[in-house]
């Protein structure tokens, strides 16, 4: 399908065949971003953006190596699991400590808990210190995160007329008021550590940034905050609707804790994250949850850097490129009858994987832009979700049915939980904290 906004030619992809042609085939002609014009005109991107970088050119192939080595690596991750421990058992004794028997807003909760995973792997430093409840840390952040994609996913007059590019003062002050909360967020704690003695040196990314290869602040700020959001945003969406879809399952749940307590408990019931790849059943239960509910339907619009000819049509240069992997992955000619429902047993004794070659299954994409982060937001949600249905029981408020939550979703840049996930834990006795 396509479509023309203006100027602009917009073309989507719907089927595997056709994701194939784009991720795979044509994977180089296809491999540039578009950018609105909002985040086109904040200072600094040209040189710092990883996940906004307009091409594949050296700078993004640099951020990705570097990303790589700190980040997304095996090694990086096996190095980051004390952190998450830490923070996951920071999580679980908040909510023993303050939420015993009252209402827990599950997004506020686990996107405090990745946000302080991600910016301790990043500049070994917490962003939230009480679970985000309070007005000033966590629901901020969420504000920021979701102007800044907002932003930087909206179409402005620009970028359906360019030839209006001379007068577009609205782009310019709308990136000028983003760089300014870009810089508000990151810029205290990297001039900090710039102006720290070195003897003291973390050797997080940020020391890699200032110390390996010179990193100005303003640069440092807009790598940031991309990984903060991409690291945050669609692990938290994950997170909320597989908790979602287990309460209103409750015999995958019981399933999920029976096999998470047969494989992955160790001395003094603690969860022991390595045992946790163990769980088949689990794992199925995040791969269903990433197949029905895709946190990025369109992953993030890509942009043809040529012309080129796919299945007989042509597609401009400069054309605007979405792939549907909603559509995709929930098309009863890939998935069967019973494409919309919630069944984990699907991905048991399956070869479908997310790692960029079944095109019926893109949670995380394919080709050259493929999320690097998939490794890292695996475990995140695997630890987090395994702590709260190991460690609590939850329930409705008003006692209301499990069976009867409501699962609507709102379709946008990201598939969210359409109404906020209230739930409300109870220690579960036989399994005391540490
Ligand atoms: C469930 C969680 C996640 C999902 C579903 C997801 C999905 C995606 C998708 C669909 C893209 C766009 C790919 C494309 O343009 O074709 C992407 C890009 C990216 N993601 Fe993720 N992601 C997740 C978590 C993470 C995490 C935890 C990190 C980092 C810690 C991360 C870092 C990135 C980066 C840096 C890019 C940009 C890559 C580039 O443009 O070269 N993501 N992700």
């Amino acid at each position: 399908m396509s479509l023309r906004l203006g100027g602009q030619i917009v073309v989507v992809a719907s089927t595997p065949d056709v994701a194939k042609e784009i991720h795979k085939t044509n994977n180089r002609i296809f491999s540039g971003r578009f950018l609105p014009s909002v985040y086109y005109n904040v200072p600094g991107t040209m040189h710092a953006s990883l996940v906004m970088a307009r091409e594949c050119n050296d700078t993004w192939k640099f951020l990705r190596a570097i990303g790589q080595n700190c980040i997304f690596s095996s090694k990086a991750i096996d190095s980051a699991a004390g952190i998450r421990t830490e923070k996951v058992t920071e999580m679980v004794e908040f909510l023993r400590a303050n939420k015993d028997g009252k209402v827990v807003n599950i997004e506020d909760l686990v996107f405090a808990t990745f946000t302080n995973i991600i910016s301790n792997i990043m500049a070994s430093r917490n962003l939230f210190d009480d679970g985000g409840e309070s007005e000033s840390d966590a629901k901020v952040m969420r504000f920021l995160n979701e102007e800044i994609i907002d932003k930087a996913s909206t179409f402005g007059l620009t970028d359906v007329f360019p030839m209006l590019k001379g007068v577009d003062f609205w782009s310019k002050g709308r990136a000028m008021d983003m760089y300014r909360n870009i810089k508000s967020t990151w810029g205290d704690i990297i001039k900090e550590r710039s102006t720290a003695k070195n003897d003291n040196s973390t050797n997080d990314l940020l020391d890699v940034l200032i110390n390996g290869h010179g990193f100005p602040v303003d640069h440092i700020a807009i790598l940031f905050t991309e990984l903060l959001i991409a690291g945050t945003d669609s692990t938290t969406i994950t997170a909320v609707w597989l908790m979602a879809e287990l309460i209103k399952n409750q015999e995958i749940l019981h399933q999920v804790r029976k096999e998470i307590a047969n494989k992955a408990i160790i001395e003094g019931n603690k969860l022991n994250e390595s045992l946790l790849s163990e769980c088949q059943f689990f794992h199925a239960g995040i791969k269903e949850t990433l197949r029905l509910h895709i946190p990025g339907p369109f992953a993030v619009p890509h942009r043809a850097t040529e012309t080129c000819i796919v299945n007989n049509y042509t597609i401009p240069k400069d054309s605007i490129v979405l792939v549907n992997g909603w559509a995709i992955q929930t098309d009863p000619n890939n998935w069967g009858e019973d494409a919309i429902s919630f069944k984990p047993e699907r991905f048991l004794n399956s070869i479908i994987d997310s790692r960029g070659t079944c095109f019926e299954y893109i949670p995380f994409s394919a080709g050259s832009r493929m999320c690097p982060g998939q490794n890292v937001a695996l475990k995140g949600v695997q630890l987090v979700v395994a702590s709260l249905v190991h460690y609590f029981d939850w329930s409705l408020p008003y006692g209301k049915d499990p069976s009867k939550l409501d699962l609507s979703d709102r379709f946008g840049t990201t598939l969210k939980k359409d109404k906020p996930l209230y739930l409300i834990p109870r220690p579960r006795e036989n399994y005391i904290v540490g």
